[in-house]
């Protein structure tokens, strides 16, 4: 290949990356990677290898995936120039390299990141370090490949596939270790999640404390992250006993001093009452990651299965905080999901990774997860408005989903409770046919009864804490704030969005407390969580909202600007393009 063009996803966005190779007089073959700095026009290369010369790429760069003439040329005569290349460039997919032990139970190691990256529609290839005997009961044995093996296995994937990370998992040996890092010098991947595996959930030793140190003095200053469980921070740190957050915490400091970029202590294994709580730690900031404990034994294989989504996370561009956030949800909603499955005679089972891929239909969030781009324009119904227009709450629904709403509000404060379950019930089948997530205002219980999206608490309902408990990890939930700290707290206390207001004065709620325009702003630029503006807003005064300046502003909620009028669809037209205009704008 003279000149290769290769397509990357980051954030959702195809970077072309040119491969040129140079074959010197030596014949050495030089391979030079470059992002373009344009779509077209030549593109420099400077190699460090033979001094200052510079290579000129010629040629339109395409920026979607296309066969494109390109030509190499150079102002030196040493250099063979390559003929013009046709590219053929290749859509890549984002590749995990896991470097681990096989778990013939199945449900850890090797084969659980298999699934996870599976479930997570990233390509998954491996390098076996060792041959378990292990099932729900524990470890009966342990096979090590031989080293020189490991570094074959490393060798042939590296070599010839484009990994973006590198996991590790189980190492048993001191060698290994220094076969990765050899390997990892020769052959650069962008990112690698070090799960330092010493001790597995069901408490079996998995290495012995003589590659404590070489996992401290080399593995840890090259990796991007450390993902090590209570027992392994222990022993890491030499055998402090860890029983609490605060313990966490400290924990993580001190792990992260050894050299990490980041560390995530896993907290599953905190004694009972406390939840299953994470620590990550930037080297700055802490954050704590929150999660109810799912009651279950299936817990063999959380920790492998936690890197490996870590993993593909980076792979898919995704930073190390998105990533982590998504796997510790990935794996609570799995742990939610097969909680109740059954899976040997032993103390600690394995768990469903698939569950993504089976397309459980009574899950819509399940399914999809939720999307911050269903905040765009947030339908709030209101039935004395549909008395006084005279039409049903089925009819304001399919009206507001038909004019453009992208998600819906059932919020009702005087219907009987099996009447608000029976009209969550119809709304919901109205909602899913035009793949629209349905929310329910306040009411857990009708949430739960209808099998709704998710819910909606205000500051005096329901703690969102206690709503995720209830709901479970793939559910939406969102609070109304006023504040930043309010703001704050739903994000600690796990909640999906924010919904924030009101912005102007509103006859829809009673004494509620206006905010204004600067008040919304202050709230967005403090807020982790995607925010919806609520509150007084009507197609004229979008542009104002939608302008603040605030990326993470996605949508506005309303109620009286559509359903207080005679044509529900017409008016909800009108805001729908007010809003998408505004945020095509503001992108
Ligand atoms: N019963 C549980 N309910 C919810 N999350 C859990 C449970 N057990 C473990 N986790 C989560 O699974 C991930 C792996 O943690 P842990 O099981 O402690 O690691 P390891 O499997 O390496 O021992 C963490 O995000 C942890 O919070
Ligand atoms: C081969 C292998 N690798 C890792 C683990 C850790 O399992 P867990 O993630 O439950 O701690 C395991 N049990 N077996
Ligand atoms: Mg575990």
């Amino acid at each position: 290949m003279d000149i290769g063009l290769e397509y990357r996803y980051e954030n959702e966005v195809l970077i072309p990356t040119l491969l040129v190779q140079i074959e010197l007089e030596s014949k050495t073959k030089l391979l030079l990677q470059r992002r373009p700095s344009c779509a077209q026009g030549a593109t420099h290369f400077q190699t460090p290898h033979l001094g200052t010369r510079s290579y000129r790429i010629e040629g339109m760069i395409p920026t979607i995936p296309v066969r494109s003439p390109l030509t190499l040329c150079t102002n030196n005569s040493s250099i063979r120039p390559t003929t013009t290349a046709m590219c053929t460039p290749t859509h890549r997919v984002p590749h995990v390299l896991t470097v681990a032990g096989s778990d013939s139970g199945a449900g850890a190691g090797i084969q659980a990141d298999l699934k996870a990256c599976a479930a997570l529609g990233v390509y998954c290839s491996t390098v076996v370090t060792a041959v378990t005997a292990q099932n729900t009961v524990g470890v009966q044995g342990i096979h090590p490949v031989p080293e020189t093996f490991v570094a074959a296995q490393l060798r042939s994937v590296l070599s010839d596939m484009q990994v973006d990370v590198v996991k590790t998992g189980m190492i048993p040996s001191i060698g290994m270790v220094k076969i990765l890092c050899q390997s990892l010098q020769e052959f650069p991947v962008r990112a690698l999640v070090v799960d330092p595996v010493m001790v597995s959930t069901s408490g079996d030793v998995l290495a012995d404390s003589s590659i404590v140190s070489v996992l401290r003095k080399d593995l840890l200053p090259v990796a991007d992250i450390v993902t090590p469980n209570l027992k392994e921070a222990s022993i890491l740190l030499g055998g402090v006993p860890l029983e609490t957050v605060a313990h966490l915490r400290s924990a993580a400091k001190l792990i992260h001093d050894l050299g990490p970029r980041y560390v995530l202590v896993k907290g599953g294994d905190l004694p009972a009452p406390f939840d299953a709580v994470d620590i990550f730690f930037d080297g700055q900031e802490y954050h704590e990651l929150l999660g109810p404990r799912v009651e279950t034994r299936n817990t063999h294989g959380t920790g492998c299965t936690l890197a490996s989504s870590i993993a593909a996370g980076l792979a898919k561009g995704l930073s190390m905080f998105e990533a982590v956030q998504v796997a510790k949800r990935f794996v609570e909603s799995a742990l939610h999901y097969s909680k109740n499955i059954s899976i040997g005679r032993g103390v600690q089972g394995p768990f469903d990774h698939l569950l993504k891929l089976k397309q459980n239909t009574n899950s819509f969030s399940l399914r999809r997860g939720f999307d911050k781009s269903d905040l765009l324009l947030y339908a709030i119904t209101d039935s004395r408005m549909n008395k006084k227009w005279g039409r049903s709450m089925v009819e304001a629904v399919k009206a507001s989903i038909k004019g453009g709403a992208t998600i819906i509000q059932l919020r009702e404060k005087e219907v009987e409770t099996g009447e608000f379950v029976e009209l969550a019930l119809a709304c919901k089948e109205i909602c899913h046919s035009k793949g629209v997530p349905l929310i329910i205002n306040d009411r857990v219980d009708v949430a739960l009864a209808s099998n709704a999206d998710g819910v909606h608490v205000g500051q005096s309902d329901m703690q969102a804490r206690t709503v995720r408990a209830l709901l479970g990890p793939d559910k939406i939930i969102g609070v109304s704030c006023k504040t930043e700290e309010q703001a704050l707290q739903a994000w600690n206390d796990g909640a999906d969005y924010i919904g924030c207001g009101g912005v102007f004065p509103t006859s829809t709620k009673e004494n509620n407390r206006t905010i204004g325009l600067d008040g919304l702003k202050a709230v967005c630029l403090t807020s982790k969580l995607p925010v919806v503006a609520i509150g007084g807003i009507s197609a004229d005064n979008v542009p104002s909202v939608m302008e603040i300046g605030a990326a993470n502003l996605r949508g506005i909620a309303v109620v009286s600007a559509l359903f207080d009028h005679d044509c529900i669809f017409s008016e909800t037209m009108k805001m729908y393009s007010a809003v998408t205009h505004c945020r095509s704008r503001t992108k």
